[in-house]
């Protein structure tokens, strides 16, 4: 396959590499010229995936979403035209790794795209106005490009592991079938399994609320609350991520999946997460500007927490750690309050 993917941090370039290891012709577009010669003389992106080869077959591009949207639009043209030589083929797939800040943007360029469009970004859209909601992806995608052909890819994936050939599984969500099959096709290699999920929304919410939940382990393993505190906080997060999507139309057997459960114990548990790095820098005393400063990548969480929250609000979705982890972010409470405002709730009973 002609794969083009958009955005050349941590993740991108993860999965360039991986598909190109797998023998599929890989673009990985940077928006920064700098970056982009920079990467290809050093063949790595030393930046955001430091030690990791690029294979010699992954070509680096320079430029933004409308000059990949008009890079796709020239191929299409010289390909109706029957250029002979063709000078370059068309992208059989699109992918925007870039965060979910930029993915509305992204999608308003790629709009016209007939190739399937996929987004890896794991987050709410920040609210557009004081008085709107804050989107999943696939509503941003409904209102910036409905007419694309689109999912995401999502589940348990520490860029720099798949960077290295380790094994992971993740999961292709798209209400088309055709996208769901161009992403296994794209992905699923000798090192990666993909998984086929038709809930789009489910996976979107597994993928969004556990980066705030991340934070939280993070914060209750920086203040050496225990293996207890972690377990319980991971066990009523998956609560929490499962009311939320069932409010928003998702499947409770999704977060029995990879985006769900999967998805928040590795992100909950391993040093690797940028949002679990912002609960352990914040237990150390950084303020959330040092904490954020010195990651040098995005930590979604961070941005997506208030609008989960606002969104589980309006829908009358109790959300008692994230609510936590708002006011801890905002500065309205310290970590160790926020501890007893947890266990200070009344009793209630499981499952629910
Ligand atoms: N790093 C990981 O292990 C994984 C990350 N993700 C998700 O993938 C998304 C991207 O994460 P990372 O690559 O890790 O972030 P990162 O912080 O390593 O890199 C972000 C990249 O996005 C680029 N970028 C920002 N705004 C842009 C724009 N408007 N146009 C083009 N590029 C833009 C930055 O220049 C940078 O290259 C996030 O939503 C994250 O939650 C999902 C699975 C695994
Ligand atoms: O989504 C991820 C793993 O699946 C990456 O998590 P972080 O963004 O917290 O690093």
């Amino acid at each position: 396959m002609n794969i083009a993917i958009y955005g050349a941090g941590a993740w991108g370039t993860a999965l360039a590499i991986s598909a190109s290891r797998s023998g599929h012709a890989v673009q990985l577009w940077a928006r920064s010229s700098g970056q982009a010669s920079a990467m290809q003389a050093a063949r790595e992106n030393a930046r955001y995936l430091p030690g990791c080869a690029l294979p010699p077959a992954l070509q680096v591009r320079a430029g933004d979403a409308t000059c990949l949207a008009e890079h796709l639009a020239a191929c299409l043209a010289a390909r109706s035209a029957l250029a002979a030589p063709e000078p370059e083929t068309a992208p059989d797939l699109l992918v925007i790794a870039t965060p979910t800040a930029a993915l509305r943007g992204t999608l308003a360029a790629l709009r016209h795209s007939p190739a399937p469009v996929a987004w890896l970004c794991k987050g709410f859209e920040a609210p557009r106005a004081p008085d709107a909601c804050g989107l999943l992806p696939h509503e941003v995608q409904r209102q910036a490009a409905p007419a694309l052909l689109a999912g995401a890819l999502s589940g348990p994936s520490f860029a720099q592991e798949v960077a290295r050939g380790l094994p992971a599984a993740l999961v292709a969500a798209s209400a088309h079938a055709s996208v769901r099959q161009a992403l296994v096709q794209a992905f699923h290699g000798p090192a990666l399994r993909v998984y086929a999920n038709d809930d789009l929304p489910g996976v979107e919410v597994g993928g969004a609320v556990k980066n705030v939940l991340a934070i939280a382990t993070g914060l209750a393993d920086g203040l050496q609350l225990g293996l207890n505190a972690r377990a319980a906080l991971i066990t009523r997060g998956l609560a929490e991520i499962t009311r939320l999507g069932l409010a928003l139309g998702a499947r409770a057997d999704t977060f029995m999946g990879l985006s769900g459960l999967g998805d928040l114990v590795l992100t909950a548990t391993g040093d690797l997460s940028r949002n679990r790095q912002i609960g352990l820098r914040l237990a150390a005393g950084q303020s959330l500007p040092e904490a954020v400063q010195s990651l040098g990548h995005v930590a979604e969480g961070v941005y997506s927490a208030r609008t989960v929250w606002q969104r589980a609000q309006s829908l009358g979705v109790p959300m008692p750690i994230t609510e936590c982890v708002v006011a801890l972010l905002d500065g309205r409470l310290r970590p160790a309050d926020a501890v007893a405002a947890l266990m200070s709730r009344l009793p209630r009973s499981e499952p629910v």
